[in-house]
């Protein structure tokens, strides 16, 4: 059934989500908690997430944070190093727990200082994966500081992610938050194993909202916002029913303070709303209809999981955004805060919708 003012979905995953860890993450983990049925959860703690154990570790210390009547199940990654050997995959693949690695270049992105420095060292370990068909996530932006920051997704595309593909070919990737025409176009005219997730923030505004009228910390993210012509490129791809693309929010909360300083992190929260956000941009694409493809059908079928068997309700009913939300020992300030949001969804029961 679909409406104007009502849809009803099949449960979505978040294919990108950073719970962080302790008191930020029982702060946290009940956003996406509240609607997703999966997440795949990065492992960029400090210090990150590298070997199988410290993945079941953090694990229980997630389920911990659930509310006791969630159902909601957090699959697990490792950080992938320098020194990351192609048995420790074996192992993760082993667990169950384990659903991919995540691939940050040295000094990419928060907490990526100890990401790898010379990927090609890694390719055992890619055939390791391969071998295990795991799929490979990746941070696809170089880190040469000669690169402007605005063409580094692209560099990153031309510089390693094709030739990638051609030494490893058969090894499932995802490039994650994708940002640019030119990520958009490497996914479609790639193999059928390459794939992205594209987060709402991108969607839904370009580097104006972080740049015009004044510097806004809370607009700022890696991959950086860009320009118009590559946002509306990407709600193409959202929006097109191509199975490449899924939902992964990179929701990724900092604390006020980290947030609002000379130097600030890079991280929009996104959790409290996502999928009301990404219903936004399917309805204004007149798209509707596409939302539950790239929701909740293309990730668990690119990662050969089942679908979820639940079902959501999205609903036009608006909703005032808090202005903060407590995280730790500091506030957290989440998008579109003190805005009203036009959808607000809820898992469906059975005799509902
Ligand atoms: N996206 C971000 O801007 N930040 C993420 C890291 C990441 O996904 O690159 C974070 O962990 O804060
Ligand atoms: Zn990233
Ligand atoms: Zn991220």
């Amino acid at each position: 059934m679909t409406t104007r003012n009502e849809i009803e979905l099949i449960q979505p995953d978040d294919w990108h989500l950073h719970l962080r860890d302790g008191p930020e993450l029982a702060a946290v983990v009940g956003f996406s908690a509240r609607i997703f049925g999966r997440a795949i959860v990065m492992p960029n703690l400090r210090p990150p997430v590298t070997t199988t154990e410290q993945a079941l570790a953090y694990r229980d210390r997630i389920r911990a944070a659930l509310p006791s009547d969630s159902r909601f199940q957090p699959l697990m990654t490792l950080y992938l190093t320098d020194r990351t050997a192609p048995e420790e995959i074996e192992r993760a693949k082993a667990s169950g727990a384990v659903f991919a690695c995540k691939l940050y270049p040295a000094g990419a992105t928060t907490h990526a200082d100890q990401g790898v420095t010379d990927i090609w060292r890694l390719q055992p370990v890619f055939e390791a994966m391969r071998a295990v068909e795991m799929p490979l996530l990746i941070h696809g932006e170089v880190v040469d500081p000669q690169v402007d920051i605005f063409d580094r997704e692209s560099a990153f595309i031309e510089q390693v992610l094709r030739p990638l593909i051609k030494r490893v070919p058969g090894l499932k990737i995802v490039l994650e938050h994708v940002t640019t025409a030119e990520a958009v176009n490497a996914v479609r005219s790639g193999p059928e194993t390459l794939a992205a997730t594209i987060t709402a923030h991108h969607l839904l505004y370009n580097r104006n909202a972080m740049l015009a009228g004044g510097i806004r910390p809370h607009f700022y993210c890696l991959p950086v916002l860009k320009r118009e012509r590559h946002r509306l490129v990407l709600i193409e791809a959202v929006t097109s029913g191509d199975p490449r693309f899924f939902l992964g929010t990179d929701s990724a909360p900092h604390s006020r303070r980290a947030k609002e300083m000379a130097c600030g992190c890079a991280g929009i929260f996104t959790a409290h709303a996502a999928l009301e956000l990404y219903a936004e941009v399917f309805e204004q694409a007149g798209a509707l209809d596409r939302l539950e493809g790239f929701a909740s059908r293309h990730g668990p079928d690119f990662y050969g999981l089942p679908r979820n068997l639940g079902r959501v309700c999205l609903r036009k009913e608006p909703w005032t955004v808090p202005s903060i939300y407590e995280f730790g020992d500091d506030r957290l300030i989440p998008l579109r805060a003190n805005e009203t949001i036009a959808w607000h969804s809820a898992l469906c029961s059975p005799n509902r919708c």
